[in-house]
């Protein structure tokens, strides 16, 4: 069976006695598999096998080996590769390695013995070097943001669309939704698809930072600018350099810093406070709030060139309790988070526990459903969720159709037509028992234009 951890090693040796006696020596190791060539050009026909070390011969009659090993650096940089020699030349020796070589071995009766230990040391090189790989790979599986968030409703499939679109490209990225809709983990799965993903992600929630704190947060300061700048200090926007900087609250931003925000935005170069040296950024911006910026421009608190500077690609998060039977797919994948993650056994929602989830109208969008479904997984004995096993602490409200603006009797109607409909999937069957009238009627209204079914 292949050894999957083998070294791989392939000699290059145009004596072939000696070339023999290196490959039967190096092959005692069960855990190195090696071949031999004795000419350079048979060698390079198999490199596409990507061995991790070459032990190559310096002396060879076709080729010099410092143009085969310049060779072998230009079709593969990761393979090792050991130079064995007759000459004992130090200057030799220093510009082999200089030239990328990975050790120089001098060809005498000591030479099988201090391969032996070089290649001992390479397998350790080589093994957490594959190590990491794995590490990374699986990182960044972890950090697949797309694969966490879940939903089937047609309004996360545009969402999902947008994202790819977004990380194929570096355009600023405007996320907006209520609060808990997952606006943060949008932005992670932009950043983590995106090719910026092994470079920082960094978050700055304009709400959570003191007014007067703002500007050195993100632009850095220099030691002494300032009463309390005891240190220098690195701004976010620089921490965040090749990477992605997510700029959550957007529309708390001070409009004092809303010039600055728009200069470095336009610039794509920062300068500390208490500093006179430029700094290029490049950043990938994602910004985020739960207002209605437009409407900030409108009453002035957001300058308007700020706004069309950020708003890029416009991404909408669909409050929850518009997106049907993402409901049920979200509430049971929470609860088998917390179970798993509790070492219960799995439980099942009741049709009417999944009825009473359905009917509520989450506030707190996503955020609350997996605080409701945690609690939920605590409360309930057995293995099916029953209706009072999960604990809602809010009365659920049907629709607020007298908040807002005054409507005519028809347009409430309506409202509350295209309210339920869009809770239940755009099922006008059910939406019809649900308000125990005619199916017909909404059909009609469908048909109107007034409903709208997509
Ligand atoms: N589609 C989803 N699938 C799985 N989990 C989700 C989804 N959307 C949100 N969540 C979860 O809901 C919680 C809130 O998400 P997130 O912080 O991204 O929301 P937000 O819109 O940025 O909230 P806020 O406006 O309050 O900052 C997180 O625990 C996140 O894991």
């Amino acid at each position: 069976m292949k050894n999957q951890n083998a070294l791989r090693i392939f000699i290059l040796e145009d004596d072939l006695w000696y070339g023999s006696m290196l490959q039967h020596y190096l092959s005692l190791n069960p855990d190195y598999e090696v071949k031999r060539f004795d000419k350079p050009g048979d060698l390079f026909n198999q490199l596409h096998e990507n061995p991790d070390v070459i032990t190559l011969d310096y002396f060879m009659p076709d080729m010099d080996g410092s143009v085969v090993l310049k060779k072998i650096r230009e079709i593969n940089q990761d393979i090792k590769v050991v130079i064995i020699s007759g000459q004992e030349d130090l200057r030799t020796a220093v510009s082999l390695v200089t030239g990328g070589a990975f050790d120089y071995i001098v060809k005498d009766e000591d030479t099988k013995d201090r391969l032996w230990n070089v290649l001992l040391h390479l397998k350790e090189i080589v093994g957490l070097k594959k190590k990491i790989a794995v590490l990374e790979e699986e990182v960044s599986k972890r950090n697949d943001y797309s694969k966490y968030l879940i939903g089937k409703s047609e309004c996360m499939e545009k969402i999902f669309a947008l994202i790819g679109k977004a990380s194929g490209s570096t355009i600023t990225v405007s996320v907006t939704g209520e609060t808990g809709t997952g606006k943060e983990m949008v932005a992670k799965a932009i950043h983590f698809n995106s090719d910026r993903n092994k470079k920082p992600f960094i978050t700055v929630n304009m709400a959570a930072i003191p007014r007067e704190l703002v500007e050195s947060e993100l632009f850095g300061h220099e030691k002494g600018a300032f009463t309390g700048a005891v240190t220098r200090r690195i701004g976010k926007f620089e921490e965040a350099h090749m990477g992605t900087l997510f700029l959550d609250e957007i529309g708390e931003l001070d409009i004092s810093l809303q010039a600055k925000l728009l200069r470095v935005l336009q610039e794509r170069e920062i300068t500390r406070i208490g500093s006179n040296e430029v700094i290029p950024i490049n950043v990938r911006i994602v910004v985020a709030t739960h207002r209605d910026l437009m409407e900030e421009v409108q009453k002035k608190t957001f300058r308007e060139d700020l706004y069309y500077r950020l708003i890029g690609l416009p991404i909408k998060m669909p409050p929850l309790r518009e997106r049907g039977n993402d409901i049920l797919i979200l509430a049971k994948s929470f609860l088998d988070q917390f179970c798993d993650a509790n070492k219960i056994s799995r439980k099942n929602l009741s049709p009417e526990a999944a009825r009473k989830l359905v009917q509520y109208e989450f506030p707190g969008n996503v955020r609350e459903l997996r605080s409701i479904m945690e609690l939920t997984a605590v409360m309930s004995e057995g293995d099916t969720v029953q209706p009072d096993h999960i604990m809602i602490n809010t009365p659920p409200v049907a629709v607020h159709p007298m908040n807002g603006k005054e409507r005519t009797l028809r347009e409430y109607e309506v409202q509350i037509i295209q309210h339920f409909l869009d809770r239940y999937d755009k099922d006008v069957l059910l939406v019809a028992r649900k308000l125990e009238m005619g199916k017909s009627t909404i059909y009609r209204m469908i048909q109107s234009g007034e409903l709208r079914t997509k």
